[in-house]
């Protein structure tokens, strides 16, 4: 470290205690400067907050020089423990697949027809409306296909100028009915179009929410994949429906037609222009097959481009200050590196396949010319008949054409919605409305542990609960400490079931959590982390987000409880004041206390604060907690009238009054009482980490 300027942040005193410079800031200007002797002499404000933290009367040794070293070593074995035994992994995670299976059960429907996603009847109509119309704007490419010849012999007639003007308006209005038609069925299948997008967003929005919190953690779930399957791949069904199908019923339409008037021109040419056909149709299944793939590379590369910006983006600051930026654009190279290769082959391919496919197309007309001759020397067919089945067929070759390039579009366009598709069918392993009729009431807040083991489903073979026990009574304040890593923040998350133990039970109120319907259950518990997440908008509806309808005295009433009232007063704007992103407009105390307000306004039975109070100053702490721990419910709606509290904190101060402490270690109970009894322990964990934190004061 020497030779290195460190400028450090810290509320705990400890952190700091031995920085050659400690600055106090006050208002936003320099208040004093000096070390930690210095300070504790001049500085009244730092004398108090020393002495708020230094919580061990006979603190009079003095801090060893490697303070932090020494907290280090004593925590640096409880990380991630491996299981001893290979046999031992090998059970464990053949458990954890029997209890989570991770199965995402996809329907057998073909993925063509849940295009249409919850349209309804009358959007039925619409499309069968929309499809008529298509099939209206395809008669005109056979009609000039038979009329073409006709007029070509009317040039002929004495009467020519008649029978020209006659097919012309023939065409004219053939003209205004298509013009008609194709507004029409572009409008209807737009409509439809964007209804069945709007019905998948819908659903898909929902059915991610509804995922448990394992299921965010993979990989392939991640922010810009996520964005990227709500926003850009559904918009896919819009492009297929609105864009493609009304254009490839047109063409059906066109070819149907077709075939019917050329066999009755002539039936002999009219077979041999369609025997032909097979020569376009393997052209069209060959381009099919190559376009799926060609497309759905760049699509996959086009994803992990947007999730790399949007992490890039949503994490700015640390990118910023780690001056990471050219390693992104390098990630982002490198992404796009082996679509780009794949796509040069596919490419190559792609170039002989339409090569491939325009022979055949030609060979197909030379056949179907060759014959028109062969059946007007036999006589079966006259000069005009035959080139007119032929002209039907040669002027509808286009939508033929057209159709086989339109499948591939249409198939590789549903490919992309696949992962779509997954997702929505995927059974969430924690099902958040079952059963369906909650209970009635509110809870006590009971909470039992019983024999819990419990691993992360992203790393089954790590153990961080292993025969996890504890009860908590009613209206009890509870702390959690212990090194880090020792499984707290863990046992707060079960409590709020974001996942479920593969051992064990978590029982509230004498009742499994798995039995409750977890929406309800929810509602019961507030949950305050180390680093709360506020959304862009005003902090009252920060504050009273989740809780809609609360009046302006409730929201006051929570903000002054959580001692952040008098700072939002003196904003400019005052609760309307917006936050930014994340709340980054806010310092990480201020966000903490708005967090805070906003699970009291929720009036929870259990309270679950996880490093809640770590970001403030032990001032603003002190206040905090005293105003926690005497909190209680007016009793207007049957609610537990003591709110029932686990906090989780490694700053002792917090925690030393609460009515138990217990302390954890490599995901088990290792010390439980009060402070005053964990303190008489010499040589007890609670004991040692509390000496330690403590003699940071002379
Ligand atoms: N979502 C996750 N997926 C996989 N492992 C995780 C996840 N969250 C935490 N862990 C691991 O679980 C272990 C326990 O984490 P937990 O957050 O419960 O500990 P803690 O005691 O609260 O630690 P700290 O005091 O540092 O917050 C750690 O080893 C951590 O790496």
């Amino acid at each position: 470290m020497r030779g290195r300027t460190v400028i450090l942040i810290a509320h705990r005193m400890s952190t700091i205690v031995n920085a050659d410079t400690i600055v106090v800031v006050e208002n936003g200007r320099v208040a004093q400067t000096g070390t930690h002797h210095e300070l504790l002499e001049k500085s009244t404000f730092y004398s108090n907050v020393c002495s708020m933290q230094n919580i061990e009367k006979e603190a009079e040794k003095k801090v060893a020089s490697t303070s932090d070293n020494v907290i280090e070593e004593e925590i640096g074995e409880a990380h991630i423990r491996q299981f001893s035994t290979n046999q031992e992994t090998k059970n464990k995670l053949e458990r954890v697949e029997l209890k989570q299976p991770n199965k995402e059960i996809v329907r057998e429907i073909h993925p063509f027809f849940r295009l249409w996603y919850g349209l309804h009847k009358e959007d039925i109509l619409s499309i069968l409306f929309g499809s008529s119309a298509a099939a209206i704007s395809g008669i005109s490419k056979p009609l000039f296909g038979y009329f073409i010849m006709t007029i070509g012999v009317a040039y002929y007639d004495p009467d020519a100028k008649r029978k020209v003007s006659k097919y012309s308006l023939i065409f004219f209005g053939a003209g205004m009915v298509t013009l008609v038609s194709n507004i029409l069925q572009h409008y209807i299948y737009g409509i439809v179009g964007e209804k069945a997008m709007k019905n998948l967003r819908e659903a898909l929005f929902s059915a991610v929410l509804r995922n448990e919190l394992g299921w965010f953690e993979k990989p392939k779930n991640g922010v810009g994949f996520l964005t990227s399957r709500i926003v850009s791949d559904t918009s896919t069904v819009k492009t297929i429906i609105s864009d493609r199908m009304a254009v490839i019923v047109q063409c059906i339409s066109s070819i149907l037609i077709a075939t019917i008037v050329s066999m009755y021109v002539n039936w002999r040419m009219g077979l041999v222009s369609w025997a032909v056909m097979p020569c376009h149709f393997i052209g069209g299944l060959i381009q099919a097959k190559s376009a799926k793939g060609f497309y759905g590379d760049s699509a996959i590369a086009h994803r992990e481009l947007v999730s790399l910006a949007s992490e890039a983006a949503s994490n700015i600051r640390t990118v910023a200050s780690f001056v990471y930026e050219d390693e992104i654009i390098k990630k982002a190279e490198l992404s796009l590196q082996e679509p780009l290769k794949k796509t040069k082959i596919e490419s190559m391919k792609y170039g002989v396949i339409q090569g491939i496919s325009l022979c055949l197309w030609n060979i197909a007309h030379a056949v179907a010319l060759w014959y028109t001759t062969v059946l007007v020397q036999r006589k079966q067919a006259s000069f005009e008949n035959s080139i007119r089945s032929y002209q039907i067929f040669s002027l509808t070759v286009p939508s033929i054409t057209e159709l086989w390039t339109l499948i591939p579009m249409v198939m590789s366009a549903i490919a992309i919605l696949n992962p779509a598709f997954d997702t929505l069918d995927r059974e969430t392993q924690i099902v958040p409305d079952k059963p369906e009729n909650p209970s009635k009431g509110w809870l006590i807040g009971r909470t039992e542990f019983q024999d819990v083991h419990f691993n992360y489903p992203s790393r089954p073979e790590v153990t961080i609960l292993d025969g996890f026990n504890l009860l908590i009574e009613p209206g009890q304040r509870v702390a959690l400490v212990g090194p880090s890593g020792a499984g707290k923040s863990s046992v707060l998350a079960l409590i709020l079931r974001f996942y479920d133990p593969y051992g064990g039970r978590v029982l509230i109120d004498n009742k499994n959590i798995r039995d409750y319907n977890l929406r309800w259950l929810r509602k019961q518990i507030g949950l305050v982390q180390q680093e709360p997440i506020l959304f862009n908008i005003s902090i009252r509806d920060n504050i009273s987000y989740g809780s809609e309808g609360t009046s302006e005295t409730e929201i006051i009433e929570a903000a002054m409880k959580a001692n952040i009232h008098e700072f939002i007063s003196g904003l400019p704007e005052g609760y309307d004041t917006v936050v930014g992103e994340k709340g980054s407009q806010l310092s990480g105390g201020q966000k903490q206390r708005i967090a805070i307000a906003r699970t009291l306004l929720k009036r929870p039975v259990l309270l679950l604060l996880d490093e809640a109070t770590s970001a403030l100053d032990g001032e603003s702490e002190r206040v905090v907690m005293s105003s926690l721990g005497a909190m209680e419910w007016t009793n207007k709606d049957d609610r537990a009238s003591k709110i029932t509290s686990i906090t989780v904190a490694h700053r002792l101060s917090t925690v030393i009054n609460a009515d138990t402490i217990v302390v954890m270690e490599k995901g088990k109970v290792v010390e439980l009482g009060n402070h005053q009894t964990l303190i008489s322990a010499d040589d007890g964990v609670y004991s040692r980490l509390f000496h330690l934190q403590s003699n940071m004061k002379d």
